[in-house]
């Protein structure tokens, strides 16, 4: 049931709203802990609503704006949202609006503008100043409240140096300017406020700093002052809010952030406090931050110090930054529960405090996987709203012990061949990995291998018309083995074991699936053996986007569905390979249609090198790191990690669209017996 927590009527611009807190009642369903609070912890002594004993969903609180007295369709600003979300709410306060008779403006300006909303201010000012300024005519119709955008519409001499300074210093496009350019408006104002203090009378205003989601991959921080009647009424609808905002349990209060200062040519120190340092202020989270001095820095600090004060751990850098903060927590908890790490069959435990990671690498593949984009405003709102997002992370083991956690994607052969190369050409700067790579394809090098792979259970393809009996499971796993092991041509065997083409979604089915028993029907997991030569030999834990792929390696794989992509280029004539290539690059979604490419959803998977006499043994690199080792063993575990991600909501652009074929795909096909034979 919807309770009106508090009502009043506010003014935005000239327009008038009845401004809601709406609150829902608990009715016994699921998530009762998480969400359910009494309502009397929200209603304070000065508030006039009856101290009613209810349950509520906090999550499910939202701020509304109700236009009234609406003469037109157009009496309602587009500028006003019609409903704030509490989740998406970062704080609010009252600020004191002072009016210059005549020409008045505020000088209380929000504490914190975004770049891109000083921007988008100053070309709304230009665009709109006419219209506005003709609608002032009449003394009635002066909006009572003001925003940046209006002041500099009603005020324009006041504003002209700023203006000024604001197109100079924007033009540069840099961080700093951005920086300056708050201080140059926020002096000005002062400057005016001490001028004309017997002018001014005062008015009582709410800046409402909230996050817009009005696309799911980038989200936005804006600000919304409106004025209520009083400054009770304020006064009480702040506190309200205050407290909601409280109960969102979720939200961190206290975070540990690491940043490297050298990663993505450096700019992880300009992106960390010129955008983000703000944005902690704004959502009142404590912050501690390292700058670190060297590599392992983050992974070392971790591991030794005590961290059980703060709610998570942050990173600024890419791929390997993250690497380290897994690292570091994971064998963490393993040293605290003394677990033996160099066992393959180790089971881990998931550390209890989260991780994020505000991108600031050259690839950033971890966060393209969980967010959609590596945009370091979004990341940073995603951590500071508490969303939360369970991934499957890799444990890697050799005939040694274990090696080291994987992330994003193992690599042996081709690509591994490439980090090899390019460690030794360093001196080549980032031009060194293109350069590594065409080496590579022109050689054309592949490595007879065996796997032993374990594939998943949970793959919907796997349940390919097999009778299960179930009380015998043992039983079962043998025929079903038996049904794969006789399925005579390389063909059936792929179109049954390869991954249904589904994204993995925030909320996806595949990843809330509890475990390897559904629908009654068990679920084994089953072995198959391979052996051939290969250009190379991928396991992908992530989809591994980038800038320079579309959809990454593997598009399909699922982040916390306890399995990963095994995916493996056979050897082939070069144009095979450049196909593949090519696909990886453009549109990964079929590379399992090329002949010399098969993908696999699998749980575990030991890759042995079978090397003649005086062969050499290819390479691995393991998210982007060179390891070594003569045979490997990659080890899923299922949502062992904690994120500070809301996953990605495909569904409105993606999911809709059919999966076309390839242009190509019907020629593979009919050509596929004869390449094969040819290799
Ligand atoms: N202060 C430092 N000096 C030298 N190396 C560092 C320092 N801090 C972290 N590192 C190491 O630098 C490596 C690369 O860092 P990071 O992944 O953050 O940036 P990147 O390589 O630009 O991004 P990506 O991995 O996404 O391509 C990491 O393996 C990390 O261990």
């Amino acid at each position: 049931m919807a309770y009106i927590l508090y009502e009043s009527i506010c003014n935005y611009k000239n327009y008038q709203y009845n401004l809601q807190v709406n609150i829902e009642q608990y009715d016994g369903g699921k998530d009762k802990q998480q969400r359910e609070t009494s309502l009397n912890e929200l209603v304070t002594n000065e508030a006039s609503i009856d101290p009613v004993q209810i349950q509520i969903i906090a999550p499910s609180t939202k701020i509304l704006f109700i236009p009234i007295n609406q003469r037109s369709n157009s009496s309602t600003s587009s500028d006003i949202p019609s409903i704030i979300p509490l989740r998406q709410l970062i704080n609010i306060h009252q600020i004191e609006k002072r009016e210059k008779n005549g020409n008045g403006f505020f000088s209380s300006l929000p504490r914190f503008f975004e770049k891109n909303q000083l921007i988008r201010t100053q070309i709304k000012s230009e665009s709109n100043s006419n219209s506005l300024n003709s609608s002032a005519t009449n003394e009635n119709e002066i909006p009572l409240n003001l925003s940046l955008s209006n002041v500099v519409n009603k005020d324009p001499e006041a504003f002209s140096h700023i203006y000024m300074r604001q197109t100079n210093e924007l033009s540069e496009s840099n961080e700093q300017s951005t920086t300056s350019l708050k201080r140059s408006i926020l002096t000005t104002d002062e400057e005016n406020v001490e001028n004309n203090d017997e002018e001014q009378k005062s008015k009582t205003c709410v800046q409402l700093t909230y996050i817009d989601i009005k696309s799911p991959f980038q989200w936005l921080l804006k600000h919304l002052i409106i004025e209520l009647q009083t400054e009770a009424e304020a006064k009480t609808f702040c506190v309200y809010l205050t407290k909601c905002l409280s109960i969102l349990k979720e939200r961190p209060r206290h975070l540990l952030v690491f940043v490297n200062p050298l990663c993505g040519k450096g700019k992880g120190h300009s992106i960390y406090e010129n955008r983000i340092m703000t944005l902690f202020d704004e959502a009142q989270v404590n912050v501690d931050t390292i700058y670190t001095e060297r590599a392992n820095h983050a992974r070392d600090y971790i591991l030794d110090q005590e961290l059980t004060k703060y709610d998570g751990i942050i990173g600024v850098g890419g791929d390997g930054m993250f690497s380290e903060l897994c690292h570091g927590l994971l064998l963490k908890t393993v040293q605290n529960s003394n677990l033996d790490i160099n066992d393959p069959r180790v089971n881990l435990i998931r550390p209890e405090t989260r991780i994020g990671i505000i991108p600031a690498g050259s690839t950033d593949a971890v966060v393209y996987g969980t967010t959609g984009m590596n945009d370091p405003v979004t990341s940073a709102l995603q951590i500071i709203t508490g969303e939360s997002l369970l991934i499957d992370l890799t444990t890697i083991h050799s005939e040694q012990g274990f090696v080291r956690f994987m992330a994003t994607m193992l690599a042996y052969g081709f690509f591994g061949d490439i980090i090899n190369t390019s460690e030794r050409w360093r001196c080549l700067g980032p031009f060194r990995y293109d350069l590594a790579g065409f080496r590579q394809f022109v050689r054309n090098k592949s490595y007879r291998s065996h796997l032993s792979i374990t594939l998943s259970p949970n793959d919907s393809s796997l349940h390919h018309s097999v009778e299960l009996d179930t009380s015998q499971p043992l039983q079962e796993t043998t025929k079903r083995q038996q049904f794969f092991q006789n399925t005579e041509t390389d063909d059936s065997l792929k179109e049954i074991v390869t991954p249904r083409a589904q994204f993995c979604n925030r909320n996806c089915d595949k990843c809330s699936i509890n475990d390897i028993e559904t629908d009654g029907e068990l679920r084994l997991p089953l072995q198959i053996e391979k052996q051939g030569q290969y250009t190379t030999i991928n396991c992908l834990n992530m989809p591994c986007r980038c800038k320079k792929s579309k959809y990454g390696m593997s598009p399909f794989v699922h982040l916390g569905d306890g399995s990963f992509d095994l995916i493996l280029v056979k050897r082939s004539w070069r144009t095979g390979f450049l196909r593949f290539l090519w696909q990886v690059a453009n549109d990964s979604r079929y590379i399992n249609q090329l002949p010399n490419v098969e993908r696999y959803r699998v749980n575990e998977v030991l890759i042995k090198p079978e090397l003649a006499h005086s062969e050499q043994a290819g390479n691995w690199s393991c998210d982007g790191e060179l390891i070594s080792g003569n045979k490997i063993q990659v080890r899923v575990h299922r949502q062992i990690l904690n994120l500070f991600a809301r996953g990605i909501e495909f569904q409105q652009v993606e999911n809709t669209k059919k999966l076309k074929k390839p242009f190509f795909s019907s020629f593979w096909n009919k050509n596929k017996k004869q390449t094969n034979a040819n290799v």
